[in-house]
This record gives structure tokens, C-alpha cells and sequence, in this order.
């Protein structure tokens, strides 16, 4: 569990925010103070009177070990404390200090049912050495219950990539801001559950954790036009199409139109279809001035009459939301021909598509980012790790995906329930945030193993949820 709505912050802007606050006048010594404190809260709460393991590492993050270590051994809490190393100066050898208990070295320590992890935390620059690796998954897996400060040590802070991360953290207590290492890559499944604590540092940042979204209900004067027209262009695959129609119909707009050439196909009988045959047709469709957004790429296919096709969508101009086929058409000139649309659009890659379409370098946030800014649209970068990117610099990663949701289908429900968010709350990231809550929310609800049609039955209680 994740906070919903949380700021999400570099390593090297925590160290700018907290040098903010050094700056105001607060001593390193009282913000370790706080964290500690948050920490030793955090493990009483969860210890409940067992014995307590700290580890603490040479740096900061051992820093907040010892101001934990500390508190706790004065409530009366069985404390013992393994160091690894000197501490650094400052702030950190200052509350090493201050620590009177039982101190023993890595490789002498002995598990206990409590286990926290103070080895390092942002400051984690290069894998952990082979041996304090191998000792430290052991203490894991011998605790009964492990939590780890600010980071699980052996994740790097602003990918979330793997340093060597034990597993069984069961919470991670995140200080004065979510990382990026804690939402993205193996770092989302090394976590465990995910606290913040505020240890009154401001932070400034466009980058935050899905919340759910808000929606109207429809006014008394709403109507299936103002409730918006969505158009979904079928192509080699029917059914993948028909998962996006269904999804926007689902995801409340009002009216959705299957454009294809196969114009008495199954589906739900409010589903309108039009028939088009040929991209003169679709040009053709396009032109209507109803429609309100596009949805092309579920099941389009890749011959030369999709191609047609995704000519057809990027000249009309309207809100074009571009999945599956279409992003592998698009191919590595995806930037420069997304740059070159007037009307807005989304596209919503998986890592495979994305990887194909854009070059970049640094974590999912950081090549979201600059490929949404190159390519001007908007960006559902999809995984376990979804991370939504707008060209202005906006960032939201989802907190609470469901695994499930790997198998077929379930991307082209997300474009069409986008397609809906689209018509209904307009411009850059809301609404891909909105389709992003939803459908994981509709993945929680149908539980496990589900299946994409399922999936689409259960959006209507995800939306009840934000009414
Ligand atoms: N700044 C503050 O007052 C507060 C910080 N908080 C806590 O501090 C940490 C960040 O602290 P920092 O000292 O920057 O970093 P770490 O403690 O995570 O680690 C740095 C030291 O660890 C060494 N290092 C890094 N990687 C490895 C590795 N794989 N193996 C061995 N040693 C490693 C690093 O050495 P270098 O050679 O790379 O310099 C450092 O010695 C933050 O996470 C918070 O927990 C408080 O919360 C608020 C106050
Ligand atoms: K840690």
C-alpha cells in the first residue's frame, strides 16, 4: 500500500529540499532527530514488545539507525545494534555517539524477530558487496518482521533498479517524500508496504502517485453528445477493438462508435457501428464533427491499409489516443511524426513498444519524461510500474497495479477507457491518470486471474468509487 497522491522525489532533490531546510535554520541534528523518531514510532508499532535488530550503515540512513536505536531502547524496547562501518561525520557520528547499547559487527550478528534495515538509503551508489548481501537476507529471512528506513538497502533511490535488495522488507518507511525506488522496477516488489512519514521537509515537485480521480455525475442536462462521442477504428483483430469500445461505453462515454468493415458484429447492442472499408472512408467518418476522440491501434493490424489508417487518424484533428499496432507502425520515427499533430494525443506503450519507438537513457521516469516532451503527447508508459509522463513535465506512477493484469486484452480496455476520460475531463494528464486509477481498480475488483471482458464489467464500480 502506497500513498495515494504522494510527492515523488529524486535522491538529489531530497538532498536539495533538506539542504532547504538546513538553510531555514533547522540542524542536521534535529531533522535526524525527527526521522529517527519517525522510525522508532513506526517499529514500536509493528514490534510489539519483540526483540529489535537495528542495522545501520556509515552513512545518514545509519544516522536515523542509532536516533531509533536510541528512542526505543529509552521506551523500554530490547535493542541491539549492528554497525558496519565508522560513522561518517556529522550528524551521523554525532548520534552514534549518543547510542549506549549493545553494538556488534555484520558478520556477528545474531537474527532477531524484529529486523531494521538502517544500512543505506538514497546515498546507495553501487551494488552491495557479495558477503553484507548475503548476511542481510539471512537477518531478513530469519526476522519475523522486517522494516526498512527511507529505502530497502540495495535499491537505488531513483530507479528502483536491484543493488542487491533482500526480500521479505515488510514496510519501507519512505521519509519526507516517496523515491522513485519505491514504484518503480524491482524496487515496487522489494518494498513491502510502503509508509510516509512527514518529517516536515517542503518538497516542490510535478511528479506524484496516481490518485483517484473525481467524477461528475452526469447533470440534468447531459446528453449522450455532451457526454462525449468516442470513434474506435477496428482493423485485422476485431476483438481487441470491440475491448476498447466496450471499455469507453463502460468508462461513461456517451456514445461510442465501432468503425469497421464489419458492420454487423457482435457486441453490445448500444454499440453503434459504422462501417468503413478503406482510409477514404475513415477519412471520410472523421470529418464528423461529433466525434470527440479517437482511439486507433487495438487489433489494427500492420499492412498497408493500417497504415492508411493511422494517416487518416493523425490528420483529422481531433484528441487521438494511439495503442498496440499503431505504436509499432509509428516505429522509431514515433517522435517525429507525433510532434507534428495539432490536436492532442496519448499513446500508451508497453516497455516492449516504448523501447521501440523512443532511445533514452535513465530510469522509466526519466525516459517517459523525455519522450513525452520529443513526441508532444502525452504518455501511458504501462507495466507493473505504469508511469504516466506529459510533455510539460507532469509525472504520475501507479501505486496500486495489479499483476493480473498481464495477459491480452487488458491494454486495449485501458485505451478505450482513456478514450472516455478524454471526452469527459479533457487535456494532458488527468485523464490519463483517471483511466490509469480505474482500471486498476477494476483489475482489484475482479480479483485474480481475470480476464480483459471481465475487467470491463467491474469499471462501472471503480467509478461509483469516485462519484
Ligand atoms: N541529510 C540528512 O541529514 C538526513 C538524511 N536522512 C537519511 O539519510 C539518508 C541518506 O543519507 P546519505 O548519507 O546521503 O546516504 P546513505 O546513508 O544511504 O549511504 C551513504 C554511504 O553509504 C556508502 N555506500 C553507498 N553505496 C554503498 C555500497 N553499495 N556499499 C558500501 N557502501 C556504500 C557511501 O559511500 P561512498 O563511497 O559512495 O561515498 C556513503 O558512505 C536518507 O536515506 C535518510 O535515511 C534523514 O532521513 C533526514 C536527515
Ligand atoms: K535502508
Amino acid at each position: 500500500m502506497i500513498p495515494s497522491g504522494a510527492p515523488i522525489v529524486t535522491a538529489a532533490e531530497m538532498r536539495a529540499a533538506e539542504q532547504a531546510v538546513f538553510a531555514s535554520g533547522v540542524s542536521q541534528d534535529s531533522l535526524m532527530e525527527r526521522a529517527g523518531a519517525a522510525v522508532a514510532r513506526e517499529t514500536a508499532r509493528f514490534a510489539t514488545g519483540r526483540p529489535i535488530l537495528i542495522l545501520a550503515g556509515p552513512g545518514n540512513n545509519g544516522g536515523d539507525s542509532y536516533v531509533a536505536a536510541r528512542l526505543l531502547q529509552n521506551a523500554g524496547h530490547d535493542v541491539s545494534l549492528v554497525a558496519t562501518g565508522a560513522p561518517a561525520p556529522g550528524a551521523a557520528e554525532r548520534m552514534h555517539a549518543l547510542w549506549h547499547g549493545p553494538t556488534s559487527s555484520l558478520y556477528a550478528a545474531r537474527p532477531r524477530p524484529v529486523l531494521v534495515d538502517g544500512l543505506f538509503g538514497t546515498g546507495m551508489t553501487r551494488p552491495l558487496e557479495r558477503g553484507l548481501a548475503a548476511v542481510f537476507a539471512d537477518l531478513c529471512k530469519q526476522a519475523e518482521f522486517t522494516l526498512a528506513i527511507d529505502l530497502p538497502s540495495g535499491i537505488h533511490a531513483d530507479t528502483g533498479a536491484d543493488l542487491g535488495a533482500p526480500r521479505g522488507i515488510d514496510v519501507t518507511l519512505a521519509l519526507g517524500a516517496l523515491k522513485p525506488g519505491h514504484l518503480l522496477d524491482i524496487g515496487l516488489e522489494r518494498c513491502g508496504r510502503v509508509l510516509l512519514a512527514d518529517i516536515d521537509i517542503p518538497v516542490h515537485t510535478r511528479w506524484r502517485t496516481v490518485t483517484r480521480p473525481r467524477i461528475d455525475t452526469p447533470g440534468a442536462h447531459s446528453h449522450k453528445y455532451s457526454r462525449g462521442l468516442v470513434a474506435v477504428i477496428e482493423g485485422a483483430m476485431p476483438g481487441a477493438a470491440r475491448l476498447a469500445a466496450r471499455a469507453a461505453m463502460a468508462g461513461g462515454a456517451g456514445y461510442v462508435v465501432l468503425a469497421g468493415d464489419r458492420p454487423w458484429g457482435e457486441g453490445p447492442d448500444a454499440l453503434v457501428r459504422r462501417e468503413v472499408r478503406t482510409a477514404e472512408d475513415l477519412s471520410e467518418f472523421l470529418g464528423w464533427d461529433r466525434i470527440d476522440a479517437i482511439v486507433l491501434g487495438p487489433g489494427l493490424g500492420r499492412d498497408r491499409r493500417a497504415e492508411a489508417y493511422l494517416r487518416a487518424a493523425f490528420a483529422a484533428p481531433k484528441p487521438l489516443i494511439l495503442d498496440g499496432d499503431a505504436l509499432t507502425l509509428l516505429g522509431t520515427d514515433a517522435a517525429r511524426w507525433l510532434e507534428t499533430r495539432a490536436a492532442p494525443t496519448w499513446i500508451t506503450p508497453h516497455s516492449g513498444e516504448f523501447d521501440r519507438m523512443f532511445a533514452g537513457v535513465g530510469s522509466k521516469i526519466d525516459r517517459t519524461l523525455a519522450a513525452a516532451a520529443e513526441a508532444r503527447a502525452t504518455i501511458v508508459h504501462k507495466g507493473a510500474d505504469t508511469v504516466i509522463a506529459a510533455p510539460k513535465g507532469e509525472v504520475r506512477l501507479l501505486a496500486h497495479g495489479s499483476r493480473w493484469l498481464s495477459t491480452a486484452g487488458t491494454g486495449d480496455v485501458l485505451a478505450g477507457l482513456l478514450a472516455a476520460q478524454v471526452v469527459q475531463s479533457g487535456k494532458g494528464v488527468a485523464p490519463a491518470e483517471a483511466a490509469v486509477w480505474l482500471h486498476a481498480r477494476a483489475a482489484q475488483l475482479a480479483g485474480p486471474a481475470l480476464i480483459a471482458d471481465e475487467l470491463i464489467g467491474h469499471i462501472p464500480g471503480a467509478i461509483s468509487e469516485c462519484l
